[in-house]
Parts: structure tokens; C-alpha cells; sequence
């Protein structure tokens, strides 16, 4: 499944926050999005998956066009990790997973024994089996963001918007979420500060700057410490680390 995204751009009041922007993720792509704090990134995220309504632009999934279905239709195929998911009610962890199989059932059909099995597993890749009755408002930071990972999981979705998923997680769950969603083979369209993750795991990256798509291309072509500067507005150097040969950035004082 493609992400085809044309000439989008988000008005909030008189401020355009995202605009004229073009992307695609193609067929079992994971594409990152990089840019600074405020840049537009989750706005354009939340343009793509409906919660925000554009000025203008389209919104394709494959021959789904985003925009004018609902979202019943399009959260059969797109799952979302979104950034805040604090919640006023007290459901349990496993409670939480299950509404991520609400989009493949009929209105007031009750759960099934095979709904149960995908909440189970969907909690056990992301190592919270064990946590499935407790009180989800009780988990820590890191715990909830599993949890909303694993959610997305039992949506067995064809497509995924990640915004910045590693967000709370210590870098053991930061590799094993970002091994799992890659290991999904489907298509991912994610929000990541962590530059030299963005490069091990993302074939493809759009960077943003002021609501716009500055560059894109490949890790090893858009990484160079000339953009880094232009768009992060810090001094660095990239070079292979001698033992994992995967991109790193070294930083310097300002
Ligand atoms: N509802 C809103 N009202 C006013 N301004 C908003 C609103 N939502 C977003 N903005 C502004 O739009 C800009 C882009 O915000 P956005 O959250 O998309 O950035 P981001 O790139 O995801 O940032 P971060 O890396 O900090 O999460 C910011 O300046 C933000 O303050």
C-alpha cells in the first residue's frame, strides 16, 4: 500500500503551519520525517490521518482517497501512534489494544475469541503480556507508548503513521519498537528526532523546515552536516561508526 500525499498545506488561523507539501511512501517503505521542534511535522501527520482539516491538498492510500472517506473506512487501513494519549477514563491495558480491532467490527459486536488471541500477541511483541489487566493511566511513560504501539498492532493495519513512537522509551525499547514496525513490512511514514536512528532504520527522509520540505532522499544523501546546519542550526560531523558501519553524527558545542 502507497502513501501519496499532494500539495498539502494546514492553516490555524492566520498562521500556514504546513505548506504546498508533496511526499510518497512507496510499496513496504519506511519513510522518516525529520525537522525541528515545530517545524510542521505533526501537523502534516495529523492532516494525513484526519484529525486536522487542510486548506488544501490530497491524501491518497493506494486508490483510497484519505481525505473524503471516513474514518471508519480509512482505520481499516491506516493505524496511528500518535504523540499524547493520556486518557480521562481508567480502561486496562488490554482494554486499550482491543479498540484497535473497533475499525473491523460492526457497530455493537461483541469481541471474539479471535480478537482476544491478536491482543494477546499484539501485547506480547511489545513485551506487556504480562501487563494486560493493569490500569492503563498507571503505566509509566514509556509503558503507554507500548501500549498505544500495541494497539496499532491489533488494527493490523497495511499502512502506519508513527509520530516520533520512541518518544519515553529507553534505547532498549527504542530499537526493539523500531525493529518491530520495520519488521511489519508494511508501509511507515514516521516522525523521528533521533537523527542517526531516522538513518539506521528509514530507507527514505523527508526533512522539514518552517512548514516545507527542505530535502529528501536517502539517509547517507539528506544527512550531511551542511543541512544539519541549514535546518537544525548545529555544527557537527558525520562519519561511519567503526563497529555497527551505520551513519553517525557527531555534535559540537554551540
Ligand atoms: N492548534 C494550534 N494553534 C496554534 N498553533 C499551533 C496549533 N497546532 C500547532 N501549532 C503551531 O504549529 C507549529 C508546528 O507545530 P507541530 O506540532 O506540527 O510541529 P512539530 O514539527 O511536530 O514539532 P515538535 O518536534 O516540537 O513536536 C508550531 O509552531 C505550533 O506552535
Amino acid at each position: 500500500m502507497e502513501l501519496t500525499v499532494n500539495d498539502l498545506s494546514v492553516s490555524i488561523g492566520n498562521h500556514a503551519i504546513v505548506q504546498d507539501v508533496a511526499l510518497k511512501v512507496t510499496n513496504k517503505q519506511f519513510v522518516g520525517l525529520i525537522g525541528p521542534n515545530g517545524c510542521g511535522k505533526s501537523t502534516l501527520l495529523k492532516s494525513i490521518y484526519k484529525i486536522i482539516k487542510p486548506a488544501h491538498g490530497e491524501v491518497f492510500l493506494s486508490g483510497l482517497d484519505v481525505l473524503r472517506s471516513s474514518p471508519k473506512v480509512v482505520s481499516k487501513q491506516l493505524g496511528v501512534v500518535g504523540q499524547f494519549n493520556e486518557l480521562s477514563f481508567d480502561f486496562t491495558a488490554a482494554e486499550m489494544v482491543m479498540m484497535g480491532r473497533t475499525p473491523h467490527k460492526g457497530l455493537l459486536e461483541a469481541d471474539h475469541a479471535k480478537d482476544h488471541e491478536i491482543v494477546r500477541e499484539a501485547l506480547r511483541k511489545v513485551n506487556l503480556e504480562s501487563y494486560a489487566g493493569r490500569s492503563y493511566n498507571s503505566l509509566s511513560g514509556g509503558e503507554k507508548q507500548r501500549v498505544i504501539l500495541a494497539r496499532a498492532l491489533a488494527q493490523q493495519p497495511q499502512f502506519m503513521i508513527l509520530d516520533e513512537p520512541t518518544n519515553h522509551l529507553d534505547i532498549k525499547y527504542q530499537l526493539q519498537i523500531l525493529q518491530i514496525v520495520k519488521q511489519l513490512n508494511i508501509g511507515l511514514l514516521a516522525a523521528l528526532h533521533d537523527l542517526t536512528l531516522a538513518a539506521k532504520y528509514c530507507d527514505y527522509l523527508y526533512v522539514m523546515k518552517k512548514g516545507q520540505v527542505y530535502a529528501s532522499g536517502k539517509p547517507e544523501e539528506v544527512l550531511s552536516k551542511e543541512l544539519i546546519r541549514e535546518v537544525f542550526e548545529v555544527e557537527c560531523e558525520i562519519y561511519r561508526n567503526p563497529v555497527t558501519q551505520d551513519l553517525g553524527i557527531a555534535y559540537f558545542h554551540m
